[in-house]
């Protein structure tokens, strides 16, 4: 795959020790868009995002970020190139506060934080209220918006989100997936997985059904919602 994608997997086998989970897995990620990843228990969409994260190697294919193959490389390094991950969970400290959060996500940067922190805390004015408080205190959708401001303490270009509703009640996931909206605003493409599939969708531009390991369908994310088959196979009738 090559064109002005930001984000690619490429044919993309990939796995954790000798089982493979991932298998000619396809898709690709464009500039201003939100992406949903959705799926069954399993199907290996957890796997994609760390293996677009450099947390597992593919065994086979590629993966690129504006064109250059990044598979493999160290999420460390990856940070630094312009991807961002939210991981399901443990995504905060809760035993330091948040500030401390924030500046842990910009420890790969060696200049100046304050305005990076000064913009996260204009746009998410509860971080700011909050700051010296422990993450540990913080309400569970609270505990994500601090996830997803950690990571964007790096700038990156695109953000890799796992279930960013996982465990909320309904108006706190809400109120994520509308974060998660503004994030994308602030020119920011996004790779969500989702287990809330038509949530999910709903924010989203486009979707892939993944089903073990492999993508079965991929469309608009309106058109995934609308498809009989789809919403009778993943999206529970
Ligand atoms: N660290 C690991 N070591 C070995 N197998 C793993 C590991 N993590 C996940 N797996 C296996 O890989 C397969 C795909 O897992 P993955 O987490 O990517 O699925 P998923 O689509 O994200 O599902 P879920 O919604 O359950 O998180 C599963 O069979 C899972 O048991």
């Amino acid at each position: 795959m090559s064109g002005d994608h930001v984000l690619a997997l490429d044919a993309v086998d990939s796995g954790y020790g000798e089982v493979q989970v991932l298998d000619d897995c396809t898709l690709h990620l464009d500039e201003g868009e939100i992406v949903c990843l959705i799926g069954p228990n399993g199907a290996g969409k957890s796997t994609v995002l760390k293996t677009a994260f450099g947390m597992l190697t593919p065994w086979e294919g590629a993966v690129t970020y504006h064109d250059r193959d990044i598979g493999g490389m160290a999420p460390e390094d990856i940070v630094r190139e312009g991807i961002g991950f939210v991981p399901q969970t443990e995504n905060v400290f809760g035993s330091l506060t948040i500030e401390e959060n924030l500046r842990m996500g910009g420890v790969a940067r060696d200049d100046d934080l304050e305005p990076v922190l000064e913009t996260l805390y204009d746009r998410f004015p509860l971080l700011e209220e909050k700051r010296t408080a422990k993450a540990q205190n913080l309400s569970g959708g609270q505990r994500q918006v601090l996830a997803l401001a950690r990571a964007l303490v790096m700038e990156p270009d695109v953000l890799l989100i796992d279930e960013p509703s996982a465990g909320l009640a309904p108006n706190t996931a809400d109120g994520v997936f509308a974060d998660v909206q503004e994030v994308n605003a602030m020119d920011t493409a996004i790779l969500m997985v989702e287990q809330n599939a038509k949530k999910g969708l709903g924010i989203s531009d486009r979707g892939y059904v993944l089903d073990q390991g492999t993508v079965r369908f991929e469309d608009e994310a309106d058109e995934l919602l609308d498809n009989e088959e789809v919403s009778k196979l993943y999206l529970g009738g």
